[in-house]
């Protein structure tokens, strides 16, 4: 079928949720019911592969998919030959090294000869081969931080995220290994028309993250302090002012990044802003 995509998402687990939310912000309708594994959007040219994230690499290598969102980590380890189109900016974790709480640590080479658990054995073998250290992997597929306390192992490679697994664990993090976020698969040999359907999916996308990633902000200001004002608040182009009914006041308007309104409040107030309010932006096209 060439006029239509397939993209591989996760069935259910840390990716699922923010990637179908992504898809649906894109204005893509479809029907997750539980246990649906297929579905077909009924307003966009795009199917969906409901699966395990561990499948998702190798699918879409081999074009079983033409899309897939995965954690880095888990496209990394898998080692296929995919583009990738674009960090999603959720599902953000960290691989991780970690001994028990009570072990001194004294730097990379307390791993030599050690046994380390993981489920990310390329990754982790990796990285052990860039610090010349020898230390047995032993493979695991989930629960990684039971294994010191039941002596499978002397440490273990895993995610970290708020790090609250290790400390319930009696473990300690000692070396950051890999920087995690979803990302945007696509399969390395899509046709003319599946590009062009990818590019309007991206095209979405792009609005959906930029909306996100900025505010739009409404204040009110004597008219004497504007100049003032619009060199703080620089906005898409410039901002809009408007008059108020109130005699010698205007309100400004203006998209501003999330960062930048921190960054600007108090000088804005000092300049004799009030009444600020920050809208959320659900999409923008630049
Ligand atoms: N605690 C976390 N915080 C943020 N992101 C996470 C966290 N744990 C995992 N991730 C990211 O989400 C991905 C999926 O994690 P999840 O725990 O759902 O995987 P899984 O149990 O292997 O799922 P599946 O059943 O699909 O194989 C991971 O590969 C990682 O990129
Ligand atoms: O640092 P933290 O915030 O505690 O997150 C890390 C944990 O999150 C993930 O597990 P998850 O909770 O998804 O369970 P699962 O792997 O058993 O599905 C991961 O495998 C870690 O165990
Ligand atoms: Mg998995």
């Amino acid at each position: 079928m060439e006029n239509i995509i397939r993209i591989a998402v996760q069935k259910s687990g840390r990716l699922s949720d923010d990637s179908l939310s992504l898809i649906k912000e894109c204005g893509i309708k479809f029907y997750n019911g539980t246990g649906k594994l297929k579905s077909t959007s009924t307003n966009f040219p795009i199917e969906f592969l409901f699966l395990r994230d561990d499948d998702i690499p190798g699918y879409v290598a081999d074009g079983v998919a033409d899309l897939g969102i995965v954690g880095e980590n888990e496209l990394v380890e898998k080692d296929k030959d995919v583009n990738v189109l674009k960090k999603l900016g959720f599902s953000k974790c960290r691989l991780s090294l970690a001994i028990p709480k009570s072990e001194s640590y004294t730097g990379i080479d307390y791993f030599e000869g050690k046994n380390i658990a993981t489920s990310y054995p390329k990754i982790l073998g990796d990285y052990l081969q860039s610090k010349k250290i020898s230390a047995a992997i032993h493979e695991i597929s989930g629960s990684v931080e039971i294994a010191p306390s039941i002596g499978l192992a002397e440490g273990i490679c895993d995610i970290v995220s708020s790090g609250s697994t290790l400390m319930m664990n009696g473990l300690k993090e000692v070396e950051e290994i890999f920087k995690s976020e979803a990302v945007l698969i696509a399969n390395k040999d899509l046709s003319e028309e599946k590009v062009s359907i990818v590019d309007k999916l991206l095209f979405r996308m792009n609005a959906v993250q930029t909306g996100k990633s900025n505010k739009y902000i409404l204040l009110n200001a004597p008219n004497d302090s504007l100049d003032k004002i619009v060199s703080i608040i620089p906005g898409m182009r410039s901002p809009t002012i408007l008059p108020l009914a109130q005699k010698g006041w205007s309100s400004v308007h203006a998209v501003i990044s999330e960062d930048q309104f921190w960054e600007n409040i108090e000088g804005l107030r000092a300049a004799g802003a009030e009444g600020i309010l920050v809208v959320p932006i659900e999409k923008m096209v630049l």
